[in-house]
C-alpha cells in the first residue's frame, strides 16, 4: 500500500519495539541458586538484592554489574552490548576492558589487545572501590587475559567477596572471525573453577570439549551435561548455531516457524529447556554478550541461575524481536537492546502515535506468520494466493484513495495546507503509481470480500469520528508496509521468484519509507494538538487497522 514517493527532508527514522514481556520467565525461585561452590566461596549476604538495594534506594535496581569484555566500537556486542543489556535489566553497568577491534556489522577487522598489567590495573581500580554485585565475562583475547583474570578471581575468593559470575567464553564472532587465541582456547578451562555458570554456543561447547558442535538439541543437552559434571559449574548452552527445530506454524510455512532452544545444565546435571521462536532475521550481532550481560545483571538482582536464564533469554528474546526496526550497518546488525523500556515507558520527544505504534509491535509481529508474508519471505509466493491477495489489495487502493482525499479535505479545512498537500499526494500515488505494481503482477480488480470490506467499513466509521482518527486510521497501512518491506527486503532468498522481488523491491523503497516516516512524525503531531478523548481514539483507530492489515495478509 505505496504512497507518497515524494523524496522529502531527511526524516527522523521511525522505529517500533517489542513491549516489555513479564520478567522473570515465571520461575519463581526468586532466591539465587548459586552453586555450592559459589556460596561456600561468598558466604557474604547474599540473599538477593534486598539489602543492597535498600541501600541503593530503588529496590533491587541499579547495582553495578562489572563487563570484562572486549570493547566493539560499532556498538553491538562486547562491552558496550553488555552496559546497554544491563542497564536495560535494571543494572548499573560497569566496564573493564580486556581488548580493542575494529569490527563493525560486517566482521572484525583487527584485535589489539593491551598489556595486560593495564587490564589488572583497571580491575583493581573499580573492584577497591565498586564492590560489584556480579560479573560478566566476555571476551579476553589470550591466554594470557585468562590467566591475569582468573588470578583476579581468585584473590576476591580468597577474601570472600567473589560476586555470582558468568562466563561467555567467547571464540568466534558472528561473522566468523577469531576473539581468542588458539592458547587461549585451550586455557579457557581455567576460569571454570572460578566462576558460577559458563554460556557457550554450540561451537564453543564442542571446541571446550575437544568435541564436534552439536548439530540438535539433544546433542547440546548431552554436551552441556558432560561441561557442567567435569567442572561442576553451571552451563547455558546457546542453541543460535543449531539448526532450527520446526514447530508447526499456524500461518502455514511461516518464515518465522520454528524454534530455538537453550539448555541450562546445573552442576548437578539437572536440565532445564529454554525456547523461543525462532526469529528470520540477520541482525544477530551481539546476542551472545546481550545474554550474559541479562543473566549477570538478573542474578545480581538475586536471582537464581534457572530463573535468571529466563529472564535473560526473555529479554534477549524481545530484544531480538525489536532487532529489524534498528537499521544498524549493512551487516548483521545489532539486537535492540532498549526497545522494550522505549515501547513501555515512552522515550524522550516521542509522539503519542509512534508511542501506540511501539506498543502494538508484539501483535505486529504477527505480519509475519500470515500467508501472504510468510510465503513472500521464502522468495516463492504461491501464484493463486497472491493473485487472491493482490486483486484484493487493488480494490481496496480504490477505498483508501478516496479516504486519503478525504484526510486531505478535513485537514485544508481546518486550515492544516502541508498535511492537506501530503494526503492528496499520498492520494494521488496511490490511483496512479502503486497499483501499477499489482497490474504488472497480472491482478485484477475483483468484488471486495469480507475482509477487504470490513477494512473499509473501519476507515468510514474513522471518518465520520474525526479527522484525528481518520489521520490514525491510515498510518498502519503506510508504516507496516515500509516495516514489512524492509523487513523481507533483508531476508528475501537470492533464488527469489520475479513476484516476490517485485513486491518486496517496491516496498523496501527508501522513497516510501520516507513517505511512512512522514505519515507517523504528521501524525504525532495531530495527536499533539489533540485532547485525551481524542488521543484515545486515534489509539483504538490504529490498533484496529493494525488488526485489519493482519487479516488482510492472511487470506
Ligand atoms: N534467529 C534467532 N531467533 C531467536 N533466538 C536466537 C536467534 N539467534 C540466536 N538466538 C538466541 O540468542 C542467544 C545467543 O545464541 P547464539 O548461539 O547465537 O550465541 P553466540 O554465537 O554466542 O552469539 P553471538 O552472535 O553474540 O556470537 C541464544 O539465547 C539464542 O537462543
Ligand atoms: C568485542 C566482542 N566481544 C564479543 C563478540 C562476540 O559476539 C564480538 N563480536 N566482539
Amino acid at each position: 500500500m505505496r504512497r507518497d514517493r515524494r523524496a522529502g527532508p531527511a526524516r527522523r527514522r521511525r522505529r517500533a519495539f517489542r513491549r516489555r514481556r513479564r520478567p522473570g520467565g515465571g520461575q519463581g525461585r526468586g532466591r539465587r541458586a548459586g552453586s555450592a561452590r559459589r556460596r561456600r566461596l561468598a558466604p557474604r549476604g547474599l540473599g538477593g538484592g534486598g539489602v543492597r538495594g535498600s541501600l541503593t534506594g530503588l529496590g533491587n535496581l541499579g547495582l553495578p554489574v562489572l563487563s570484562v569484555a572486549g570493547s566493539d566500537p560499532s556498538g553491538g556486542a562486547g562491552i558496550q552490548a553488555d552496559l546497554k543489556a544491563i542497564a536495560a535489566c535494571g543494572g548499573y553497568g560497569m566496564s573493564v576492558v580486556t581488548a580493542l577491534t575494529a569490527q563493525n556489522t560486517r566482521g572484525v577487522q583487527g584485535v589489539h589487545v593491551p598489556p595486560v598489567e593495564f587490564l589488572v590495573q583497571q580491575l583493581r581500580s573499580v573492584l577497591s572501590d565498586v564492590p560489584p554485585a556480579a560479573i560478566k565475562i566476555g571476551m579476553l583475547g589470550s591466554a594470557e587475559v585468562i590467566h591475569a583474570v582468573a588470578s583476579e578471581l581468585s584473590a576476591l575468593e580468597a577474601a570472600g567477596t567473589r560476586p555470582p559470575v558468568v562466563l561467555d567464553p567467547v571464540m568466534v564472532a558472528t561473522s566468523g572471525d577469531r576473539l581468542l587465541t588458539p592458547e587461549g582456547e585451550a586455557a579457557m578451562s581455567r576460569l571454570f573453577a572460578h566462576v558460577d555458570i559458563v554460556t557457550p554456543n554450540a561451537p564453543e561447547l564442542g571446541a571446550l570439549l575437544g568435541d564436534d558442535a552439536a548439530s540438535c538439541t539433544a546433542d547440546l543437552v548431552t554436551q552441556a551435561r558432560r561441561l557442567a559434571r567435569e567442572h561442576r559449574v553451571w552451563v547455558l548452552a546457546k542453541g543460535g548455531h543449531v539448526p532450527v527445530e520446526a514447530t508447526p506454524s499456524p500461518g502455514g510455512d511461516a518464515a518465522a516457524s520454528g524454534s530455538v532452544t537453550d539448555v541450562l545444565v546445573s552442576p548437578e546435571g539437572e536440565v532445564s529447556s529454554l525456547s523461543h521462536p525462532f526469529l528470520n532475521t540477520r541482525n544477530t550481532h551481539g546476542t551472545g554478550c546481550t545474554l550474559s550481560s541479562a543473566l549477570a545483571t538478573f542474578a545480581a538482582r538475586g536471582l537464581g541461575w534457572l530463573a535468571a536464564s529466563h529472564a535473560a533469554t526473555d529479554y534477549l528474546a524481545a530484544a531480538l524481536a525489536g532487532a529489524d526496526r534498528l537499521a544498524i550497518g549493512s551487516g548483521h546488525g545489532p539486537v535492540n537492546h532498549l526497545g522494550e523500556l522505549w515501547a513501555g515507558a515512552g522515550a524522550p520527544g516521542l509522539g503519542a502515535a509512534s508511542a501506540a505504534w511501539l506498543r502494538l509491535a508484539p501483535r505486529a509481529e504477527a505480519t509475519y506468520s500470515t500467508s501472504v508474508v510468510a510465503q513472500l519471505a521464502s522468495g516463492q509466493p504461491d501464484a493463486g494466493l497472491m493473485h487472491r491477495y493482490l486483486g484484493q489489495d487493488l480494490a481496496y487502493l480504490v477505498d483508501y484513495a478516496d479516504r486519503l482525499d478525504a484526510a486531505a479535505g478535513l485537514a485544508e479545512a481546518r486550515g492544516a495546507i502541508e498535511d492537506a498537500a501530503f494526503w492528496a499526494a499520498s492520494a494521488t500515488a496511490c490511483r496512479e503509481e502503486e497499483p501499477q505494481l499489482h497490474l504488472q503482477l497480472g491482478a485484477e480488480v475483483p468484488a471486495p470480500d469480507s475482509v477487504t470490506a470490513a477494512y473499509a467499513q473501519h476507515l468510514a466509521t474513522a471518518e465520520a469520528d474525526g479527522y484525528e482518527a481518520l489521520a490514525a486510521a491510515l498510518l498502519p497501512c503506510f508504516v507496516l508496509y515500509a516495516e514489512v518491506g524492509a523487513r523481507l527486503a533483508r531476508v528475501l532468498p537470492a533464488e527469489a521468484n520475479a513476484e516476490a522481488r517485485a513486491w518486496v523491491t517496491s516496498y523496501a523503497d527508501p522513497g516510501f519509507a520516507a513517505s511512512a516516516a512522514e505519515a507517523m512524525d504528521r501524525v504525532d503531531a495531530i495527536a499533539a494538538g489533540a485532547d485525551e478523548p481524542t488521543v484515545a481514539l486515534m489509539e483504538a483507530a490504529i490498533a484496529e487497522s493494525l488488526e485489519r492489515e493482519i487479516a488482510f495478509f492472511d487470506r
